[in-house]
């Protein structure tokens, strides 16, 4: 029996229970959206906020409670009925098909034949109301990645959703790209529309968001006003500090990046050396032009430069996933690489943790796989990493991590080095993204440890921020070039902009 209540809000989950086997997802989690409104959810890596979502989309049933749309009870079985009952997702990792135009993607899962004619009219129609550009006719995969998402957005409006739920959207953009979202976010709340948008960024949930709402281990520990809230409060929340469990753990996160940013390190001998350094990529344009640098051990060394630079290009050739067009590449034998995208170059999705973890040195192994040691070993990489795998540990399947765990979980495997001992050099692009603050704070004390231990470590990070707290110097690339970075942080970025001065 239900009776509908018109509270002005739209969506409101109660008593929420998941579990995965023995792993208790969510434990009577509760989020009440009102209408018109942006929702930030909050919370640790692990917390639960992609599952609450995804049981809010119909992609997963909820073991216990409810789901309230407009007051009235509802089950949904699937996507397909959240689609119907006007909730649209975009997800973490993007759903395009890649090999598709951005009017066939739209049209992709609808009703009825296919109208080319309509679906490009659909796709303009829908992004002018929006605010939204998009060409019908390109391909999805020539998209850059803010693109893609647009795609994913308009996709879901173009289906009539009133309320669309965003997972860490602005994890896989730069710091610009990422306002500009959030920006259009507002505006188009503003405009009438509803939005939950899970974020890591307090910050922005605080200057963006109507209302928040933190998860901790599975339960929702704090909903309030953005306006009656502040960052000490919601920090304490997600940590749990408040129940004084994590009071040193809330020290580190509170002291930030630039507070571990002592001891001048003596830079060693050199770990990498780039001479006349050339690549060239397969459409035959020249991404990295005779770069010449090296990398010493015991140093830190940032790069910075804007998206399509050629900074990708060359972490890759540094961490031999690329072979150099021209000039000389010295690398030393033993490489850690955390590279950007997990899903695609990191991880065995399918496979178990422990399977993960011997992916590094597999290549170099002989006979039998020793299958015993890995599993202690991971065990132990879990423990020291902090990585959630709740009770299953390693024997998880990767894909059952949540997205800041399997970052986690990347950055252990490739920091800690493998049988034949930890590696001389760390490449590392973008490592704290979908991280959560204290997990961020881990990661960064991990990169200095790698320094401290002897290896030369060269981080990309799209924040630049980020790169300056951290780095002992940096490099900045800019279409190709790559030339040490100026001492200010200004003129740093004018150089990313290939003003040097
Ligand atoms: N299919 C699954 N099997 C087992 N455990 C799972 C599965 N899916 C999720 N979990 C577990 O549920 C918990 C919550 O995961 P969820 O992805 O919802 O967290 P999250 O708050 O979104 O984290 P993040 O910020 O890292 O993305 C995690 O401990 C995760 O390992």
């Amino acid at each position: 029996m239900t009776h509908p209540v018109n509270d002005g809000v739209i969506l409101a989950l109660d008593g929420i229970v998941k579990r995965f086997g023995a792993a208790v997802a969510l434990d009577g989690a509760s989020l009440a959206v009102r209408r018109g409104t942006l929702h930030a959810v909050l919370g640790e890596n692990g917390a639960g906020k992609t599952t609450l979502m995804r049981i809010a989309f119909g992609m997963l049933p909820p073991d216990a409670g409810t789901i309230r749309l407009d007051g009235v009870a509802r089950r949904l079985a699937s996507p397909a009925d959240a689609i119907a009952a006007g909730i649209g997702m975009v997800h973490q990792h993007f759903t395009v098909v890649p090999a598709m135009t951005v009017a066939e993607n739209v049209a992709l899962g609808g009703r009825g034949r296919y109208d080319a004619r309509a679906a490009a009219d659909r796709v303009r129609e829908v992004g002018a109301r929006a605010g939204l550009a998009l060409d019908p006719d390109a391909r999805a995969g020539d998209l850059s990645v803010a693109g893609q998402q647009r795609l994913e957005i308009v996709k879901a409006l173009a289906r009539d959703a009133r309320l669309l739920i965003l997972d860490e959207p602005a994890a896989v953009l730069g710091p610009a790209e990422a306002r500009e979202l959030l920006t259009w976010l507002r505006g188009y709340v503003d405009a009438g529309a509803t939005a939950v948008l899970i974020t890591h960024k307090l910050r922005d949930a605080l200057a963006f968001a109507d209302d928040v709402t933190v998860l901790r281990r599975g339960r929702t520990v704090a909903t309030a006003r953005a306006a009656a809230t502040d960052e000490t409060a919601l920090t304490r929340h997600m940590l749990g500090a408040a129940d004084g469990t994590d009071d040193a753990a809330l020290a580190t996160v509170g002291a930030g990046p630039a507070a571990h940013h002592d001891a001048a390190p003596t830079a060693g001998p050199v770990r990498a050396a780039a001479r006349d350094l050339r690549y060239v990529d397969a459409r035959g344009v020249t991404v990295v032009r005779d770069a010449t640098f090296e990398l010493r051990a015991g140093e830190l060394v940032g790069v910075v430069g804007v998206e399509g630079s050629g900074q990708r290009e060359l972490l890759r050739l540094l961490a031999g996933r690329l072979a150099p067009t021209a000039g000389t590449l010295t690398r030393p034998a033993r490489v850690g690489f955390v590279p950007e995208d997990r899903h695609r170059d990191a991880l065995l999705l399918d496979g178990s943790l422990v399977e993960n973890v011997a992916l590094r040195g597999a290549g170099a192994r002989r006979g039998l796989v020793p299958w015993t040691a890995l599993g202690r070993r991971t065990t132990t990489l879990l423990e020291r990493f902090d990585v959630r795998a709740g009770p299953a540990g390693a024997t998880l399947p990767a894909r059952a991590l949540s997205g800041g765990n399997q970052q986690k979980l990347v950055v252990a495997r490739e920091l800690a080095g493998d049988e034949t001992g930890t590696p001389e050099l760390v490449v590392a692009e973008n490592p704290t993204r979908g991280l959560d603050v204290r997990a961020t704070a881990a990661v960064l004390a991990r990169l200095r440890d790698a320094r401290a231990a002897g290896a030369a470590v060269i981080v990309y990070s799209s924040d630049l921020d980020e790169v300056l707290a951290l780095a002992d110097r940096v490099l900045v690339v800019y279409d190709g070039h790559v030339r040490p970075a100026p001492a200010e942080r200004e003129a740093v970025g004018r150089a990313m902009l290939g003003v040097f001065d």
